[in-house]
């Protein structure tokens, strides 16, 4: 055994050295924080171990049931869940939880509170679970007012006002990134440790990209702007070369690409879904805010998406998030043509 190496591995930066750092940057913390990440964390473990076994363990397929989004519940959906509601809980740092998977909000037994919200998605991609491909699980994290009358306003807050988000893809190697407001890091998970090593340290996503995402099966039921601006990444005018597409199908795995690689991920509005069909609260916001984070911007259409205000904990909205002056292409594009009329 090459012991220098070995013990070369004790100075790794570790997810849990990361946030004791960032915490020493808050000499008012008590460590609230780092007690509810290091719970999140653990439930990541878990799913990570369960989707990776999934095919072994009968975890494919269906739970029989369905959530309030009208879809069927797959059985890694619901484990998942479960497996987040338990960890945060059992954190003793959360009031409130909102999750895909729950129809109303958890408010936690008041004995068992803390100071903040948690909004997630315990795992997103559901549509790729049974071929294996990338999945993940998405949150964004608030602090409340008052957690003994914590109510639904508390949670129905614009994501300007969120502490922190990440997600977590499970993958070829699964990947944690994490954004309290001072920068994006990437965490890969060593599966002989146990532990989420820093393997992306302050990520920026490049200024300009050559990669665009989105479900082109949507297309004829697209607005002006963004067929005109998908049409322009296939046929640039300027006689640059066409951009590639990429979609994976899995939010969490083409924002991961986006944020790495540079380009545009967008799910728009479109006539089917006026709204498009990602969620606000457990994917828009999080990712919206990693992606500012990064350098990058998060547009909806109408508006900054971090300036969007909730009014119910399921709503949809459309986004076009990524690269900044990618990014600038389509917010351009609605001006114009809105002026237009
Ligand atoms: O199949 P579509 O319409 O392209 O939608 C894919 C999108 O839906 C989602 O699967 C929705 O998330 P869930 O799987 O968590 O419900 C996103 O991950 C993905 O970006
Ligand atoms: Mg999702
Ligand atoms: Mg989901």
């Amino acid at each position: 055994m090459d012991h220098a190496a070995e013990a070369q591995r004790t100075d790794l930066m570790t997810i849990t050295r990361h946030v004791l750092n960032e915490q020493s940057r808050h000499p008012e913390s008590r460590g609230d924080f780092t007690i509810l990440l290091s719970h999140i964390v653990l439930g990541c473990k878990f799913v990570a171990a369960a989707v990776n076994k999934a095919g072994l363990a009968k975890l494919i397929g269906l739970a029989g049931e369905t959530n309030v989004q009208g879809e069927e519940q797959k059985k890694l959906d619901v484990l998942s869940n479960e497996v987040f509601v338990k960890a945060l809980v059992s954190s003793g740092r959360t009031c409130v939880l909102v999750s895909e998977e729950n129809e109303e909000a958890i408010f936690v037994d008041p004995a068992l509170r803390g100071k903040y919200c948690v909004c997630f998605d315990p795992l997103d991609g559901s549509s790729n679970i049974d071929c294996g491909v990338s999945i993940g699980t998405i949150f964004g994290i608030y602090m409340v007012k008052d957690k003994d009358n914590v109510t639904l306003e508390d949670v129905l807050q614009p994501g300007t006002n969120m502490l922190a988000a990440g997600y977590c893809m499970y993958g070829s190697s699964c990947t944690l990134v994490l954004s309290t407001g001072n920068g994006v890091n990437g965490f890969t998970l060593d599966p002989s440790l146990g532990e989420f090593i820093l393997t992306h340290p302050n990520i920026k996503i490049p200024r300009k990209g050559k990669i665009y995402s989105v479900n082109e099966g949507n297309a004829k039921n697209w607005d002006g702007p963004t067929a005109k601006f998908v049409e322009k990444c296939k046929y640039p005018e300027d006689g640059s070369p066409p951009r590639s597409l990429r979609y994976i199908g899995s939010m969490v795995a083409d924002v991961h690409r986006t944020l790495l690689y540079g380009g545009i991920f967008l799910y728009p509005a479109d006539q089917k879904s006026p709204n498009g069909k990602l969620r606000v609260l457990y994917e828009v916001f999080p990712m919206s805010f990693l992606m500012e984070q990064a350098g990058g911007q998060a547009f909806t259409g109408k508006q900054r998406a971090l300036e969007l205000a909730p009014a119910k904990l399921h709503d949809r909205s459309p986004v076009f998030l990524g690269s900044y002056d990618d990014v600038e292409e389509i917010k351009a594009l609605y001006a114009s043509m809105s002026n237009s009329g």
